[in-house]
């Protein structure tokens, strides 16, 4: 059972989710929230709204904002500290590296040794999985920070709310393990640890596009019976690229893979989900990623997934027919009849 320690936290990206978890961490600990655009980080420091991002919550008194990057990772450096990266996947790659070169000139007490990120999805050109670019970023870099990734079943709104949550805490590193669920895990929200990384990040990246799917079929009004069933099928495909990836098969039936998958499928609160729910009215992919305000991962999400699927000889007939419609080469009736003319098989 993790104790309850003191850790000094810095959340960079005041988007949804970094402004979410924000709210819930500062119930409990020190906690700075990073955003990029210093105007933002100004009207939210006076309003305590993040009117652009979260709107219907008001910010805990607790929690600090800022603007300034070198500021919230001195607070979230040394030993008691944690850093967590709430950008979306494209811009965890330069997130990582402004903590590299932060980290570069210091010495090891006053570097950031503790690193979780939030997003879920594949760097879009690479196709690599979140653990994969921060590696990538500290390569060579002598006591790098130790890392691991956050996810699970998590609307920001109901968790700056306070509501009850539960989420899955993956790294290789069993002390960051346990020092990060002892960091986090307090009142409402659960953390549970596994050294599932590929699992965690798989299960988080796919379930978006399957959200995308659900979206589309309530769009239609095909029933509930159709969502069911893109539910369960979705996993199985979460789970066939996920083991082809060297996830573990158990991991897809946890957190974040079941529960992230029937939360972002069902819930209304999700951006992708949404996102299929427009284009089954007819409205054009641009023009809903453009109103959304918002970043909806399992856009850029099902063409790398497909790619890796075909790569790694793994089924995905809901991620194909998600890309193709993402890409305009099928219109959303198209795709479904795709689906309902493949041939019987086995379960
Ligand atoms: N919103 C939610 O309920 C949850 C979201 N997530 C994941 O967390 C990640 C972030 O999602 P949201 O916060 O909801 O997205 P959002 O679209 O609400 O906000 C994105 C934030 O990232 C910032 N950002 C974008 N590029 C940046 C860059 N280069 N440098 C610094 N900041 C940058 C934006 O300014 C904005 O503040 C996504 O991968 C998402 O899938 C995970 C769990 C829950
Ligand atoms: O990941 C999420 C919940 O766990 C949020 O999903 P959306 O990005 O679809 O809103």
């Amino acid at each position: 059972m993790a104790q309850p320690s003191t850790c000094s936290i810095g959340v960079l990206g005041a988007g949804a989710w970094g402004t979410g978890i924000a709210c819930q961490i500062a119930a409990h600990q020190p906690v700075v929230l990073w955003g990029r655009d210093a105007e933002l980080m100004r009207q939210l420091q006076g309003t305590r709204i993040n009117a652009a991002y979260l709107p219907e919550v008001t910010l805990p008194e607790a929690l600090s904002v800022s603007a300034d990057l070198d500021a919230t990772l001195r607070h979230a450096a040394g030993p008691q500290g944690l850093l967590l990266l709430a950008v979306p996947v494209s811009a965890l790659r330069s997130t990582a590296q402004a903590v590299r070169i932060f980290n570069a000139d210091k010495p090891l007490g006053a570097r950031v040794q503790r690193l979780v990120w939030l997003c879920k999805g594949f760097e879009q050109g690479s196709g690599l999985l979140p653990h994969a670019v921060i590696d990538a970023v500290f390569a060579g870099m002598d006591a790098p920070p130790a890392t691991g990734a956050l996810s699970g079943p998590s609307f920001a709104l109901e968790v700056a709310r306070g509501l009850p949550v539960a989420l899955s805490l993956a790294s290789a590193d069993a002390a960051l393990r346990q020092s990060a669920v002892a960091a986090l895990h307090h009142g409402a929200m659960r953390i549970y640890a596994t050294p599932d990384v590929i699992g965690v990040e798989v299960g988080g990246a796919v379930k978006n596009v399957l959200a995308i799917a659900t979206g589309v079929s309530d769009g239609m009004g095909l029933g509930h019976n159709a969502r069911a069933a893109l539910i369960t099928r979705g996993l199985a495909e979460i789970s066939r690229l996920g083991v082809a990836l060297g996830g573990q098969a158990d991991t897809f039936m946890g957190l974040s893979g079941l529960g992230d998958l029937v939360l972002t499928a069902t819930g209304d609160l999700s951006r992708n989900r949404r996102v299929g729910l427009a284009l089954a009215q007819g409205q054009k992919l641009e023009r809903i990623v453009a109103t959304l305000g918002h970043v909806a991962e399992g856009v850029h999400t099902a063409q790398t997934a497909l790619q890796l699927a075909r790569a790694h000889r793994v089924s995905m007939p809901i991620t194909e027919a998600v890309s193709r419609l993402l890409d305009g080469k099928l219109s959303p009736r198209e795709a479904l009849e795709g689906l309902l003319q493949r041939q019987p098989r086995g379960e």
